[in-house]
């Protein structure tokens, strides 16, 4: 039996139900020993988490209560000591991050190899992504750098940009309306955050040109990929391009049926052939989509770099920007995701894309590196 890593979690209430399948898994599957904090405030502060009684449950799976240690009167998010590495697990529709505070540097706390450790479901945190907070640069507030589950990383995350912004209200104790300009990837993008807690965000213009989507697909007069033909396996696909900062490839359906019943799709059969077809030079995220009037649409993705995820915000900018150039949807629409649904607008006077929705906390956490 061997104790190799610990693990604190400190669970706002909504999470503490899930405690013993936490702890159960985690036991059983890499021999951990976890220490778990019930906290009834949502930023970890002095006085909740000295009320509140600590739960043990040790690697010989027995669980007792002890009394809090000294650590737990420093205000989480000030942590630093070394070895450790301090974060947020955030979600925007379940589709969830480990934030990190990078901005004392410029190089990432953890490494590509180590990312792909920490978002493993079974054997680490589990998420679909790293992302860093880092120092701002040609005048922005920050910079924003993201690590895939796969260890490789993309210019642009849109529900990761929201938790983002959420993140940094955290850090620096900020309340009600705040924006934000950060540096990424993908140029300047704007998270607002509004009265109602959701972030808005301003995700910047859509590219359309091929070969800065990228895509090897033939281009039409405009240089755009709009409607094309995209033979997957033996199956022709009606496919538009679109980059968000980072590659998407949407489809409405096949050339045989126009009419996508999403739900039946094997994504975990049909994802990878398109994310490594060998027209996306830089592989692509893909999103299968159902149109249910011109303002409501339901789509399901397939990320590069993460797979089938339970939502994907530059993956639904890149459908309603499609959907409006195939002639499926106006300009501002609602997208379903399997986590729930995002406002997109296209806004005809600026050209760029805003994309409306939730980020939430999950849990506070420490992981040795
Ligand atoms: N889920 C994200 C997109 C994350 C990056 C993507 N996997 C890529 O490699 O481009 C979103 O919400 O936009």
């Amino acid at each position: 039996m061997a104790i190799a890593t610990t693990i604190s979690l400190h669970l706002t209430p909504p999470y503490l139900r899930s405690l013993s399948s936490v702890s159960t898994k985690a036991l059983f599957r890499s021999s951990c020993s976890f220490s778990v904090q019930p906290n009834t405030a949502l930023r970890p502060a002095i006085t909740p988490v000295l009320r509140s009684p600590r739960l043990c449950v040790s690697a010989s799976s027995s669980m007792s209560i002890e009394a809090p240690d000294a650590t737990s009167q420093l205000s989480f998010l000030d942590r630093k000591e070394s070895g450790f590495l301090h974060f947020v697990k955030y979600h925007g529709l379940g589709n969830d991050f480990i934030l990190v505070d990078n901005r004392d540097s410029v190089e990432p706390r953890v490494t590509p190899e180590q990312a792909v450790k920490l978002c493993d479901r079974n054997f680490g945190i589990g998420a679909d992504g790293v992302i860093f907070v880092m120092p701002g640069v040609n005048g922005t507030d920050y910079t924003m750098r993201i690590f895939n589950s796969d260890g490789s990383e993309p210019e642009m995350c849109g529900n990761g940009v929201r938790c983002f912004a959420k993140f940094l209200t955290e850090l620096n104790s900020l309340h009600g309306k705040q924006s934000f300009t950060i540096h990424t990837g993908a140029g300047l993008i704007v998270p607002e955050i509004q009265d109602d807690g959701k972030v808005r965000v301003d995700m910047g213009e859509p590219i359309l040109r091929a070969s800065d989507v990228p895509t090897k697909l033939p281009a039409n007069q405009d240089q755009s990929v709009v409607k094309s033909r995209l033979n997957v396996d033996g199956i022709n696909w009606n496919v538009t391009c679109v980059s968000m900062g980072n590659p998407h490839c949407v489809t409405f359906g096949t050339e045989e049926s126009q009419d996508l019943r999403v739900d039946e799709l094997n994504l975990a059969d049909i994802g990878p052939k398109f994310e490594h077809h060998m027209v996306f030079p830089a592989r692509i995220n893909t999103e299968f989509v159902q149109v249910y009037s011109r303002s409501h649409l339901k789509m399901r993705v397939w990320e590069r770099g993460a797979g089938a995820t339970l939502a994907c915000g530059t993956g639904a900018c890149a459908v309603a920007v499609a959907a409006v150039l195939e002639g499926h949807a106006d300009r501002t629409c609602t997208v379903d995701l399997p986590g729930g649904p995002l406002e997109i607008e296209w806004s005809e006077e600026d050209n760029h894309v805003y994309m409306t929705g939730p980020a939430e906390v999950v849990f506070y956490g420490s992981v040795p590196l």
